[in-house]
């Protein structure tokens, strides 16, 4: 009925992207602040920040470590700095302020949807009597659910500000969805992973949960499938057809 084998009880759903189409207001976000910054760190030899970089190093991940990853794709090393850093600090800090301010301002004058497709899944998935937890690296993963009228289905959420707190490491590594599960009592093998970014099926993949959702937003459904996806669809609405067929 909905689509996933018999032996899950949970769901683990990531959330930009995959429940509501934030992936493309934190990209803007991030485009225009590493854009901003290689520009003025070398302006004749910018080389301007693209999907692909956004794909490979920084969709998924919490904030500090898309900033450190993406600027070492590029062979720069940045102090960490502080968290209250200015927005103009060269620091990791500073990077993802940067960040932070521009996907605010973003947010706050596009605001947010959630997918239609995923709201039908949600309420499937819960009228199914599943678990539903969100694990996303976003530190604004609350403040997007209660926009987006979400809220209401989610039993655990673990976010960017969680991921902080514990000390755990971020995706591709599995530990935020491996708290996800066990805050909501399921082992990895009863649960699945639902993401759309390259580094988040990683992490379904590294944890060993019992059925991993590859969610094509950016046709790469290929890299999906390469990085453990067990599944790749386009929209969740297709596994409640699949489940109907
Ligand atoms: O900067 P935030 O809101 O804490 O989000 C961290 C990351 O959260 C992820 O959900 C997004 O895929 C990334 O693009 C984003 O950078």
């Amino acid at each position: 009925m909905i689509g996933l084998p018999d032996s899950i009880t949970t769901c683990l759903f990531d959330l930009d992207g995959v429940l509501t189409g934030t992936a493309a207001l934190h990209k803007q976000a991030w485009k225009e602040t590493f854009d901003e910054f290689l520009r003025a760190r070398d302006p004749d030899g910018f080389a301007e920040f693209t999907d692909r970089d956004y794909a490979d190093h920084v969709d998924g991940r919490p904030r500090a470590d898309g900033v450190r990853e993406f600027l070492s794709s590029r062979g720069i090393t940045l102090p960490e700095g502080e968290p209250d850093d200015p927005v103009d600090a060269r620091t990791v800090n500073g990077v993802g302020n940067r960040k932070n301010e521009l996907v605010l301002r973003i947010i706050d004058e596009q605001g947010v949807s959630p997918y239609p497709g995923s709201v039908r899944y949600l309420e499937a998935a819960r009228d199914a009597g599943l678990a539903i937890g969100v694990v996303t690296s976003s530190a604004n993963g609350a403040k997007v659910l209660d926009a987006a009228d979400l809220s209401r289905f989610v039993r655990a959420r673990v976010d960017g500000l969680v991921i902080a707190e514990r000390g755990l490491r971020g995706k591709p590594a599995p530990d935020s969805f491996l708290a996800g599960a066990q805050a909501l009592g399921a082992t990895p093998a009863q649960a699945a992973v639902f993401e759309d970014a390259l580094a988040g099926v990683a992490a379904g993949k590294a944890g060993g949960f019992g059925y991993v959702i590859g969610v094509n937003r950016a046709d790469q459904a290929d890299q999906l499938r390469a990085r453990g996806a067990d599944v790749v669809v386009d929209d969740l609405a297709e596994l409640l057809e699949a489940g109907d067929g």
